[in-house]
């Protein structure tokens, strides 16, 4: 796919989503989203949205791509970049939970890749698309 004016690790990134998306299990919605995430080592955790007929077990592809990442052992700063993609009529924006959970485990600095199917990209970042978060230290506020 041509994403003119992005990077080529980028483009790779979003084609490795892209891959993702034609996994997805959408019986409900038919609404395909992929990610593919890239870790410290260079290695490539893809994800899918995974959909369930009690509607609110679905899995975002997002999550579906941090969670594979980290139950084979990746943890938080071992992340480099996100991209996800959707058929949306401009890039994809993820959801808010995805969000939050993009900032549990990556930098706030960490490039969010976001695309569609017709060649529109954006980038952001971990913070910019979740600013004034609640992270993992606002917990240490010494009164636990
Ligand atoms: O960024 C997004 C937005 C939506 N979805 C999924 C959830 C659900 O399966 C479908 C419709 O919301 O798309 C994602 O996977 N990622
Ligand atoms: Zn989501």
């Amino acid at each position: 796919m041509v994403y003119e004016g992005l990077s080529d690790s980028y483009t790779a990134l979003l084609d490795a989503a892209k891959e993702a998306m034609g996994r997805a299990y959408v019986p409900y919605s038919n609404f395909r989203v992929g990610a593919a995430l890239l870790d410290d080592e260079g290695n490539i955790h893809h994800g899918c949205n995974i959909e369930n007929a009690a509607y609110s077990p679905t899995n975002c592809a997002e999550r579906t791509a941090m969670f594979r990442a980290v139950s084979d052992g990746k943890r938080p700063g071992q992340f480099q970049a996100i991209a996800v993609i959707g058929n949306t009529e401009g890039p994809i924006a993820p959801c808010g939970v995805c969000r939050q959970v993009l900032v549990e485990f990556c930098s706030p600095d960490m490039p969010v890749v976001m695309g569609n199917l017709k060649g529109d990209w954006t980038i952001s970042t971990v913070a910019g698309i979740l600013p004034g978060a609640f992270t993992p230290a606002s917990l240490d506020n010494g009164e636990r």
